[in-house]
């Protein structure tokens, strides 16, 4: 027997490495493993995701006349037991980046070694794994541009096939624990559908039509004019071959220049996961550090009460409130006001970025450490390719071009669902007492943006070493 160990791809489909191991003449066993080491880090709206994928990924597997063998334990343990159980030779897996991740592969990897047990792991979470796109020096680009433009460039492997029924062995799993076997409460938000046939479905969707208007709707938080594949990419259930592949399909079908166009702004963005998957596998240690320092430490305020409206979404700013009450609904945040909001903590209320991660990665359904940090660092002024320092998102004039009418804020404040778009996105400006008659119960700013900004600016021109005091 050959087992394909499943980790963040539960698909059976357009996996290499499940590919690889029914390629092999021994019949391949599916795992999964529950290990506490990786739950420790996870929050109940993704374990709900997890646990719907992966009874879905299961019933593929017996409707195949098989099973997912489901473990619970530290996988260093667990991947050998089950490996013994089923007197198998090999164990595949898809590699994953993190630095987590790759500490807890060394140790499967030693453990089954020691039992006389080979493994092996394969490229299959992104089209060009990390040191296959490099510039002239080091590992990896730190400009996202230079590195979008050999992405686009690059040849594209097709999707692979789905194992046959013949290809897999007839074993049988035990029932998948609940969330309270777990020891996690029902999410607060409602969890997306995370299966690869609702993948598969917004895929198709969004390729009939919506991905030509991307390029002019991705901005607009009220649009709805993003794929939200997030969730489907970050647990692997639609793999990235696939969905490649139906955008060239849609490229193909495009009838004019501007729908080609939004296509490729399409696949741009699913470079910027890639991008961030390389800088996070040469660099594990910015998940806690920044990636790039400042010749003083940044003077980082710790304000629990502002920390705490920001995550409340009470700060008086509509569209940062919004986005932090989207959050909390949805397990999801649009990408224009996730800069945003995290613009506001960082610069604004100056708490450190890696509080912002915490929530984030407390409350997304899509949580992914490389796009999760790599997204913070880029707004905290930190990071690869960052937004520089001094210019500081005014969430005022942000939330006028992008939510122009206010049905965002509307949707998600409804303390503000009668007031007008001028009252919401100029919130700031009103006397409190006009404040007090349009929403009695949406609060004031907690903070004046004007003084914010100097304060922020100058205080990463004292962390360059540039400011007078
Ligand atoms: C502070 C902050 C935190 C973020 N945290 C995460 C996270 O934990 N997980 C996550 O997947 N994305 C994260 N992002 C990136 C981005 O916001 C989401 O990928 C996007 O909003 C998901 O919605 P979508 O699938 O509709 O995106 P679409 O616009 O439809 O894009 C398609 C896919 O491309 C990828 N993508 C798009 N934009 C980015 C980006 N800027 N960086 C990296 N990949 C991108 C995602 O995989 C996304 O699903 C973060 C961004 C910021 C600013």
């Amino acid at each position: 027997m050959i087992v394909h160990w499943h980790r963040r791809d539960l698909r059976p489909s357009d996996n290499r490495g499940l590919a690889r191991a029914a390629a092999s003449d021994e019949p391949v066993v599916p795992l999964f493993v529950l290990d506490p080491t990786v739950l420790e880090h996870a929050s109940s709206v993704r374990v709900a995701c997890l646990l719907e994928a992966l009874g879905a990924l299961r019933k593929w597997y017996r409707d195949q006349g098989s099973d997912l063998v489901v473990g619970r334990g530290e996988a260093s343990r667990v991947v050998p037991e089950q490996a013994g159980v089923y007197d198998a030779d090999t164990v595949v897996w898809n590699a994953d980046y993190s630095g987590l991740a790759r500490d807890r592969d060394r140790a499967v990897r030693d453990a089954l070694e020691t039992d006389g047990i080979d493994s092996e792991s394969v490229h299959d979470a992104i089209h060009h794994e990390p040191g296959s796109i490099t510039p002239n020096q080091g590992e990896h680009y730190s400009v996202f541009s230079y590195f979008w433009k050999k992405w686009r460039d690059r040849d594209k492997r097709a999707p692979v096939e789905e194992p046959a029924a013949t290809d897999l062995a007839a074993v049988s799993g035990e029932p998948i624990p609940s969330l309270a076997d777990l020891g996690f409460d029902e999410p607060e938000a409602t969890p997306p559908t995370v299966t690869t046939a609702a993948a598969r479905e917004r895929v198709a969707d969004f390729c009939s039509g919506p991905i030509y208007r991307y390029a002019d709707q991705r901005e607009y938080p009220a649009a709805s004019g993003t794929s939200r594949l997030s969730p489907h990419l970050k647990w692997g259930t639609i793999g990235p071959r696939e969905l490649y592949a139906a955008t060239e399909r849609a490229t193909a079908r495009a009838e004019s220049e501007d729908a080609r166009e939004s296509v490729r702004s399409f696949q741009r963005q699913l470079a910027w996961r890639e991008f961030y998957a390389h800088v996070l596998r040469y660099n594990p240690e910015t998940v806690a550090e920044n990636f790039n320092g400042y010749e003083n430490e940044i003077e980082w305020r710790d304000d629990p009460e502002e920390l705490a409206a920001w995550q409340a979404g009470e700060t008086g700013y509509p569209i940062v409130d919004a986005g932090m009450r989207q959050l909390h609904a949805e397990g999801w945040m649009h990408n224009r006001v996730r800069m945003l909001v995290a613009a506001f903590l960082t610069k604004d209320l100056l708490v450190d970025w890696r509080a912002g991660y915490d929530w984030f990665r407390r409350k997304l359904a899509d949580h992914d450490t490389a796009n999760d940090v790599g997204g913070w660092q880029w707004a905290a002024s930190t990071g690869t390719d960052a937004q520089p320092y001094f210019r500081v998102f005014n969430p005022m004039k942000q939330g006028r071009e992008y939510d122009p009418d206010a049905e965002y804020v509307r949707e998600y404040v409804p303390e503000l669902a009668d007031a007008s778009a001028d009252d919401i996105h100029g919130w700031h400006d009103l006397e409190p007492a006009e404040r007090e008659r349009i929403a009695p119960d949406y609060p004031a700013p907690i903070v004046d943006h004007a003084d914010r900004r100097e304060r922020a600016i100058d205080t990463f021109e004292r962390a360059r070493g540039e400011a007078s005091e």
